[in-house]
């Protein structure tokens, strides 16, 4: 077990980038060592973000995979789609552990990533070297990892509030329902028509109706956990908020379980890890505010006797819990670090 690690972030001009240079900043055992952007190297990574000025020595590097490994122990890669499908191998090669928060190797099947993210999948041996790094749930495979494929933000509430139940049985998958939404913060920095002010704001929309990329991925989890193929519908709204996301759920429960049995289960399941608290089940359901800025995952249920179906809410940030925090959380269970480690801080409120 190594005492500290030097850390790279590549997309350091964006949103997931930036996150992760705030985070690691106050990381007792992380130094960061170079901030790369294709389009600005050589400027300053305040010109971009003024916020983080003197708080990161920084000159943007240029991106160079030898430079980074004589720089770096970690990669991270917060990226647009298709980049670390072509990079991560490089990276490995290069001896570097690499923790990619896009969504090029969390899906199992090449087929599957071609056709729901529509660029060429990543070599097989680098998919197969891949650990999904749902921290709470494959926790154990991240420890020997040296590639995280990090969950996307909506599977990560999503997994997170379904796991346990269809584990144990308690819910029939094929009856699940998914109705997420996402701040705008969601759909990184770049520019879209969509995501204007004037067009997002005092607005609700549904978008990406059956055809979301996280689809194939919350469903690869769930059958893998279910021990059989699991398909859902899973419907995405943008909300006009910055950071949050809450996805809201469904089900048919089998046999006879009240709310307070399943906040026991829930509590059972995640004994011993800090960043996901079981609401009380006489109390109100949780909110994307109450884990605003944190690592922190929600997650309250409600049965209604009346139609036999559960309903689970679970709220988190999508940028920390949803990308840098949990990317992080990685990070320390791959370093055999506290998983807790540079993140325990409370969620920003109001
Ligand atoms: N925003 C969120 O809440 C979440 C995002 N994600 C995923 O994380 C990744 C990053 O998201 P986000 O930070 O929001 O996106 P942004 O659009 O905000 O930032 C992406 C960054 O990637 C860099 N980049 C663009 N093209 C390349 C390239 N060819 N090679 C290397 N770097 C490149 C850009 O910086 P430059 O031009 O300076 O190189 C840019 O700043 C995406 O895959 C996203 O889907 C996952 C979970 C949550
Ligand atoms: C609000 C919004 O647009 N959110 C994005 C989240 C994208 C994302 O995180 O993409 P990957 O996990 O696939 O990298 C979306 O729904 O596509």
């Amino acid at each position: 077990m190594s005492n500290s690690v030097r850390a790279a972030i590549i997309g350091a001009t964006g949103y997931g980038g930036a996150e992760l240079i705030r985070l690691l900043q106050a990381h007792p055992q992380v130094n960061i060592t170079s901030v790369i952007s294709t389009s600005n190297a050589g400027a300053p990574l305040a010109d971009h973000f003024p916020h983080l000025q003197e708080i990161v020595v920084d000159i943007l590097d240029e991106l160079n995979v030898e430079l980074i490994a004589g720089k770096a122990d970690v990669v991270f890669l917060a990226t647009p789609a298709g980049v670390s499908a072509e990079l991560s191998p490089k990276l490995l090669a290069a001896g570097l552990k690499v923790i990619d928060i896009s969504g090029d190797l969390r899906l199992k099947s090449r087929a599957d990533y071609e056709k729901w993210y529509k660029h060429t999948a990543a070599p097989e041996e680098a998919i197969a070297r891949a650990v999904y790094g749902l921290s709470e749930v494959f926790g154990d495979e991240v420890k020997s990892a040296d590639l995280i494929a990090n969950p996307g933000c909506y599977p990560t509430a999503t997994l997170l509030g379904l796991i346990p139940a269809v584990k144990a049985g308690w819910i029939d998958p094929s009856t699940i329902i998914i109705d997420a939404k996402s701040g705008v913060s969601g759909a990184g920095r770049g520019l879209n028509l969509g995501f204007h002010y004037s067009e997002a704001n005092e607005n609700l929309t549904a978008y990406k109706v059956n055809k979301h990329q996280h689809i194939p991925e919350i469903e690869q989890a769930l059958s893998r956990v279910a021990g059989k193929p699991v398909v859902t519908t899973f419907t995405t709204h943008l909300v006009p908020m910055t950071r949050g996301i809450m996805s809201t759920m469904y089900a048919s429960v089998n046999g006879e379980h009240t709310a307070e049995d399943f906040t026991n289960l829930y509590r059972q399941y995640y004994e011993g890890r800090k960043f996901v608290r079981i609401r009380n089940s006489s109390g109100k359901p949780p909110a994307t505010k109450e884990v605003s800025g944190s690592n922190y995952c929600d997650i309250g249920f409600s049965v209604d006797e009346r139609t036999g179906r559960v309903t689970i809410v679970s709220v988190i940030d999508n940028v920390v819990k949803g990308a840098a925090g949990q990317a992080i959380q990685n990070l320390n269970i791959m370093m055999g670090w506290d998983e807790t480690t540079g993140l325990l801080f409370a969620p920003v409120y109001p």
